[in-house]
């Protein structure tokens, strides 16, 4: 006997908050618009359930399509509910995504690892830079493994829609590795066996393809798109191969006196072949692979239920990231996120927290990820390094990462820490 349909919506909310299985799926099965209905403060069926730990209301709910991505008035989801209260069961079955796989929303486990670029596969063995024998014999060893860059992007071969790195012996690549223009570097070896090396070379582009047994291969003409089609384990030694490589493209004279200089250590060291250079006195900078430290933000409402976020030029259409800046010297990266954040976005910002870090070989950075806590809203861009920035909702983010249908914007790709930093974001409990 259902006479309105605000009844029937409070009955149904009523039924999952107090665990009654069998009317949660009477009242579904002859109204399935309930699924998804909101009452006090934005509270949906399967919070009501989440929120008083009935486990197999909330398997019910979801399996007649029960959207788990709403936020309620405070921006939580059922998962932040059911988190907060202290139902980990629960909460990990809200966490899965639909193939099983665990965490979805879980990005408070966040771990250096899992950012792309960061996977270090290669034991470096940098004692051995120096051991000039020892590196000699590696070279020729037949189980040696060689990657090749031309340009400063590597081979890769195509299977499918993925990249991965072309690998070659010795055999192969010796006359290459003569010639006067190529530049070795010792990467490292996973317990001394087999041994990495990566060379680049300045040889036709189409010769060089030929060399390679596998289909499909290529030298990558965009690194910002195509590097970022490899594995994990790939990406972590391309990471480290292509930043020296390029350090080795652009030190080719010393910057201390002009003079050529020339590879030492493994490929880890260039020194000046002037005898009387200062460089050559003690041990300078300059002779070492350079890192340009950059901060990347994710700038938090003082709400705590929006975050900054802006766009370049020269991004896809629709998407929006994290602000990032160089760190300048003297400077700690607490004050570069603060001055970044004011110079592009006009927003003030007060407490910095880091969370995690990832190299980016675009040639060299090394991206260092903060939450930074705003204590002013007003935003005021500058027009030359950002195009738009605007606060989005815990709401909005979440439609973007994880649901289908036309989100406000598009974050940017899951390689990049701008993404793991506004996932984190995500996985953490709002207003809790
Ligand atoms: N992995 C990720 O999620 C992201 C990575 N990035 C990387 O961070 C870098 C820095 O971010 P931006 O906003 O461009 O920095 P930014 O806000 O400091 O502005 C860049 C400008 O700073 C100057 N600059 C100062 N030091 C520099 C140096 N060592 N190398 C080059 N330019 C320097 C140049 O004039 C340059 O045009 C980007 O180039 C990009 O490669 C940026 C955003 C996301
Ligand atoms: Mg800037
Ligand atoms: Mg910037
Ligand atoms: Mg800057
Ligand atoms: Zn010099």
């Amino acid at each position: 006997n259902w006479d309105t349909g605000d009844e029937m919506v409070e009955k149904f909310l009523d039924a999952a908050a107090r665990g009654d299985l069998s009317q949660v799926s009477t009242l579904l099965s002859h109204v399935p618009s309930l699924t998804n209905q909101t009452g006090y403060s934005g509270w949906t069926a399967l919070m009501l359930a989440a929120r008083n730990g009935h486990y197999h209301v909330v398997e019910n709910l979801l399996s007649h399509g029960c959207d788990k991505f709403i936020v309620n008035s405070s921006s939580q989801t059922a998962y932040d509910i059911a988190k907060f209260w202290g139902h980990k069961h629960i909460a990990d079955l809200l966490g899965q995504t639909d193939d099983g796989c665990q965490r979805v929303l879980l990005g408070s486990h966040i771990s250096p690892q899992e950012n792309y670029f960061s996977r270090e596969t290669l034991d470096r063995l940098s004692g051995k830079r120096t051991d000039e024998a020892w590196l000699e014999a590696k070279q020729r060893k037949p189980d040696t493994v060689y990657l090749m860059f031309s340009n400063l992007s590597p081979m890769v071969s195509t299977p499918q829609e993925d990249n991965s790195l072309c690998r070659f012996t010795y055999e192969t690549v010796k006359d290459l590795l003569q010639k006067p223009a190529t530049v070795l570097i010792f990467l490292g070896g996973i317990q001394e066996t087999p041994a990495w090396f990566a060379f680049s070379t300045d040889e036709d582009a189409a010769e060089l393809l030929k060399l390679c047994t596998e289909r499909n291969c290529s030298f990558p003409k965009m690194p910002n798109r195509d590097l970022l089609k490899l594995n994990e384990e790939e990406a972590g030694i391309v990471a480290q191969a292509r930043s020296v490589l390029a350090w080795h493209s652009r030190y080719s004279f010393c910057p201390t006196c002009g003079t050529s200089t020339k590879p030492e250590e493994g490929g880890h060291k260039r020194i000046c072949l002037n005898s009387e250079c200062r460089s050559l006195k003690g041990v300078h900078n300059t002779c070492y692979p350079r890192v340009d430290p950059v901060v990347i933000m994710l700038v938090i409402h003082p709400d705590g239920n929006q975050c900054l976020l802006g766009r370049k030029k020269i991004f896809p259409a629709r998407m929006f990231s994290c602000l990032a800046g160089f760190v300048e010297p003297g400077e700690t990266f607490e004050d570069a996120v603060r001055r970044e954040v004011e110079e592009e976005s006009g927003v003030q910002v007060g407490p910095v927290q880091y969370i995690s870090c990832q190299p980016w070989p675009m040639p060299s950075n090394l991206m260092i990820g903060c939450f930074a806590v705003a204590i002013s809203t007003d935003i005021r861009v500058d027009e030359n390094e950002i195009e738009e920035a605007r606060w989005f909702t815990r709401q909005q983010v979440i439609d973007s990462l994880f649901r289908e249908a036309s989100p406000a914007f598009i974050a940017p790709p899951r390689q990049t820490i701008a993404h793991q930093l506004i996932r984190h974001w995500i996985g953490m409990n709002a207003n809790l």
